[in-house]
């Protein structure tokens, strides 16, 4: 039976991720929200743009919090901010979905996001992701660390030291196993049930552009930063 402990080090890079995971969330609760109220699909259209500004403003904070991630190549940090923001941002949104609601609040919540003017086609792909990762039942140091590993993925488009990007990814990798290890001793396989759901939200990204282009408002009007990371306009 493997002795799998937690080194001094492991404990010191668990804290740094967790709070700068923590600290680093938007300030307003968009589940509140859509919860209070049920908007039209062009209020939502503008709710999800001005979420997914804001989004990609704490990634790029949460990023510099990284250890390690600030001594990559600099263009190789926008490449790896660049190429993960979308699947961060679904990530987040299903944590965000995942949250232990009052009894019947997540089925109102689901409700408003299948009318939200999300196009149907996107609908069920989008919340099978989610309710994988409700079942998953994760603590915040996985929901942290995942996000870390995910924008921490070697193979993005334009990453030149793609060894640099591994060797930290790498570190991130061993601490979840080892937290799995420990946090579901019962389940060994927890850990790659984890990482797969990596590849679906991978998957569930392709179509993020078509999302966006195909919402149920007469104007699709995105922020000049939501141009730069999302392949739209
Ligand atoms: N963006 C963003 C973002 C950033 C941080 C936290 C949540 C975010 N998600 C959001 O705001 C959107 C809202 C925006 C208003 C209209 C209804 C969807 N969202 C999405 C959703 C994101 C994208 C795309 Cl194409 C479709 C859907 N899945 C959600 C699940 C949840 F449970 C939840 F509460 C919100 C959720």
């Amino acid at each position: 039976k493997e002795k799998v402990e937690i080194t001094k080090e492991q404990r010191t890079l668990m804290k740094v991720i967790v709070d700068a995971y923590s600290t680093h969330q938007i300030p307003q609760d968009v589940a509140k929200k859509l919860l209070q109220e049920q908007y039209s699909a062009d209020e939502n259209f503008l709710l999800l743009t001005e979420m997914a500004t804001s989004q990609v403003q704490v990634l790029v904070e949460f990023t510099k919090n990284i250890p390690g991630f600030l001594s990559l190549d600099r263009e190789d940090q926008i490449a790896l901010l660049k190429g993960s923001a979308v699947e961060a941002m679904f990530l987040r949104s299903a944590q965000v979905f995942s949250r232990k609601m009052p009894s019947g609040q997540t089925e109102v919540l689901e409700e408003r996001i299948r009318k939200s003017g999300i196009s149907e086609e996107f609908i069920i792909p989008m919340f099978n992701f989610y309710k994988s990762i409700v079942s998953l039942h994760m603590v915040q140091e996985e929901q942290a660390l995942l996000t870390t590993i995910t924008i921490l993925t070697p193979d993005r488009p334009y990453v030149k030291d793609q060894q640099a990007v591994e060797r930290i990814q790498e570190t991130m990798l061993e601490l979840l196993r080892k937290l799995c290890v420990l946090q579901r001793p019962q389940e060994p396989q927890y850990f790659a049930r984890l990482l797969g759901r990596l590849t679906e939200l991978r998957t569930l990204s392709h179509y993020h552009a078509e999302m966006l282009t195909s919402w149920r408002t007469n104007d699709h009007k995105f922020t000049p930063l939501l141009c730069e990371i999302w392949d739209v306009q």
